[in-house]
């Protein structure tokens, strides 16, 4: 530990001094970032939230019901408990025919994410334009402001403000300066819109996932916050906030209902580092380091008790573990079984939402990373960049399925990329996995 002391996370004294304050500011915001998250998720779970919003149009949509029916789904996937909350909050019978009802089920799942989405774009572009002044802070992000502005619910913009502001008063905890008065709308509008890069193969921006693995977030399971500093097109920073990243590796591959019973029985405490870390690397550093969120009421110290993380050096197949989306409409499960079979992995694969999944093989919690979306679906950016920076420096190999780096030059897209996405622990395993996509391919649906 007092090597960490030393240098500081590895990223002072020693170290290069080029992005150590992007950086700092960056691991800051990012955690300041999951702490609004997991307030918001608590706000989902917890049994009592008491956040009632007046309606000023006639949807049946309000926040509160929002959250009582995330609660629902979050904590119960029985039919009747969804079907009860449904029939509290929104006046809708047990008789309302099912397709109507799902289509309410992802609306409101919707806003709560959007909801976070925006709060957290908002707060983190309002942090790093503090830190660096607005004129040298471009974003390329999600969410664009244009659809918070045409949701017709005033209610939302003013949770997102409440929100944001509730996050912000707690930014000198964090080392960082909050604003003096609470934000206004336009003031949080203008911090979204400043997420308008469209980013390219010049100069610096950073890309930003505000809640990646939305799926994960309004279950209550794993999802993450994405941070990159990209210049001249190639990802220099990256930080990956992992609110529910479990520090016991096997916690990763059970069902979230278990896992939520079992923290239930043994609740993590703050101490203990049970879950949650924020994970960082600068590209180069050949170092990368998690550090774990800040709990209750504690200030921010770097590095914040920062360990270094590697990735596992198993090499033999039979013994790893890949990774890979939850859903199959993200990747084909399908195939990455083949991959599976034809390279000899035995293991179950481990399907985790969001970009922890690059958190995992960074860690050494996993050796693979396996992600082919349907043809014609175009990878964006900040779904890869921080963890590419992070696996990389913690030893890893990421490429596309041709076996050529991701390309962050081409704009908000991975333009170009060959097929799919591979990320591994070590180079043997890489050309392993290459090569049986090259032999599958063709005789693939893909
Ligand atoms: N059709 C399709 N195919 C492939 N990928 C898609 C597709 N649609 C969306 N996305 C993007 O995938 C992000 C979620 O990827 P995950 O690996 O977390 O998938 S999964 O939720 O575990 O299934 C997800 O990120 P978030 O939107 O931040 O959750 C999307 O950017
Ligand atoms: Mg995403």
């Amino acid at each position: 530990m007092e090597d960490q002391e030393e240098n500081m996370g590895g990223f002072n004294g020693v170290m290069e001094p080029n992005y150590s304050r992007e950086l700092d500011v960056a691991v800051r915001a990012v955690q300041m970032a999951c702490f609004l998250c997991q307030k918001v998720q608590q706000g989902l779970i917890s049994k009592s939230n008491g956040q009632v919003q007046s309606k000023e149009d006639n949807s049946p949509v309000t926040v509160a019901g929002t959250c009582s029916l995330s609660r629902a789904l979050a904590t119960s996937c029985d039919l009747h408990v969804v079907l009860g909350t449904l029939t509290m909050s929104f006046g809708i019978t047990y008789n309302t025919k099912k397709e109507k009802l799902i289509t309410i089920l992802i609306s409101l799942a919707e806003i709560t994410s959007h909801k976070t989405d925006w709060s957290v774009q908002a707060t983190v572009s309002w942090l790093l334009s503090e830190s660096f002044g607005s004129k040298n802070v471009s974003i390329v992000a999600e969410e664009d402001v244009q659809s918070l502005s045409k949701v017709k619910a005033a209610d939302l913009l003013e949770s997102v403000v409440k929100t944001v502001n509730d996050c912000l008063a707690e930014a000198p905890r964090f080392g960082l300066q909050g604003p003096q008065m609470a934000l206004g709308t336009s003031e949080v509008l203008a911090a979204i819109s400043r997420c308008n890069s469209n980013g390219g193969p010049t100069g610096r921006f950073w890309a930003l996932d505000p809640v990646d693995g939305t799926l994960g977030f309004v279950r209550g399971d794993q999802y993450a916050v994405a941070l990159a500093l990209i210049e001249d097109g190639e990802p220099v920073l990256g930080v990956l906030g992992c609110p529910n990243y479990p520090m016991r590796k096997e916690w990763l591959s059970y069902q979230h209902r278990y896992h939520r019973i079992i923290s239930k029985l043994t609740p993590p405490t703050s101490e203990s580092w049970d879950k949650g870390c924020v994970m960082y690397a600068r590209r180069g550093s050949g170092e990368a380091w998690m550090q774990p969120l800040l709990q209750g009421h504690k200030k921010l110290v770097w590095p914040n008790s920062a360990r270094p993380v590697q990735v596992s050096a198993i090499e033999n197949p039979a013994l790893a573990t890949f990774c890979e989306p939850v859903e199959k409409s993200n990747s084909s499960h399908s195939f990455t079984a083949g991959l599976a079979h034809s390279v000899g992995l035995r293991k179950q694969p481990l399907r985790v939402y969001s970009m922890v999944k690059y958190a995992a093989i960074a860690r050494g919690d996993a050796e693979i990373f396996m992600k082919f979306a349907k043809a014609g679906y175009k990878e964006k950016i900040w779904d890869h960049a921080a963890g590419v920076v992070i696996i990389q420096e913690a030893g890893g190999v990421v490429t596309d399925a041709g076996g050529s780096p991701l390309d962050f030059s081409k704009g908000l897209y991975l333009e170009g990329l060959d097929r799919g996405v591979i990320a591994c622990a070590g180079a043997k395993l890489h050309e392993k996995i290459i090569g049986a996509v090259d032999a599958s391919w063709n005789s693939s649906s893909l």
